[in-house]
């Protein structure tokens, strides 16, 4: 275990096994409704990266992957409160079914943000596939139709999750130690 962690949550396996129910569940719901055009997958950048690789691996239907880069961590451990577009989607969504890919929701000020911005584009449906679902007080009202896990109000790092952009490249997800930002 890395020298900053201080408790493994979720493990590598762990990890792949609540990936490919997700993936599977997706495909239950989706294949039929979206038929040979398939669903666009969003990928929210930079986070959710490793997630999303795994995820569409686990999804047996026809998709595109698209990404979008949005901000409001900054190098810190506490949101801004601001939710910044740093690159916007390729492709248009419109008439689309759309799985927003996420690594985690806390303040919930991410995805509510998103959910917004991308039904004003007009897609056939919107839904969210977070991996984590923090017990965050105060969290924003955000409908997750997939969640991979609940986690305990810490802050915590690993497969793709960062602390000003260390610890992305770890394999599980564990909380990083309060003195490394203290
Ligand atoms: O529910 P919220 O409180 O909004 O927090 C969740 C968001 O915070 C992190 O992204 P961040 O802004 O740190 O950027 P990153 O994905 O590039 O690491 C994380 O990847 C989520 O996207
Ligand atoms: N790395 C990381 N990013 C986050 N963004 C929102 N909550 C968290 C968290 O607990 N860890
Ligand atoms: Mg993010």
């Amino acid at each position: 275990m890395h020298q900053d962690v201080s408790e493994i949550l979720f493990s590598e396996q762990d990890i792949a096994e609540r990936v490919a129910d997700i993936g599977a569940a997706i495909t239950r719901d989706y294949k039929e409704l979206a038929g040979p055009a398939g669903i666009v997958v969003v990928c929210v950048l930079r986070g959710a990266a490793m997630y999303t690789c795994d995820l569409i691996r686990a999804i047996d239907m026809p998709l595109e992957v698209d990404f979008m880069a949005v901000s409001s961590y900054g190098s810190g451990v506490k949101s801004s409160g601001v939710v910044r577009i740093l690159k916007d989607l390729s492709s248009d969504i419109h008439g689309k079914h759309v799985v927003i890919a996420e690594d985690i929701l806390d303040s919930g000020l991410t995805l509510s943000y998103l959910i917004k911005n991308l039904e004003s584009r007009g897609p056939a449906s919107i839904s969210v596939a977070t991996l984590l679902r923090k017990n965050t007080p105060n969290q924003a009202d955000v409908n997750c139709r997939y969640v991979g896990f609940t986690c305990p109000d810490k802050f915590i790092v690993g497969y793709g999750l960062d602390y000003a952009e260390h610890y992305r490249n770890l394999p599980y997800i564990g909380v990083l130690k309060p003195e490394i930002y203290q």
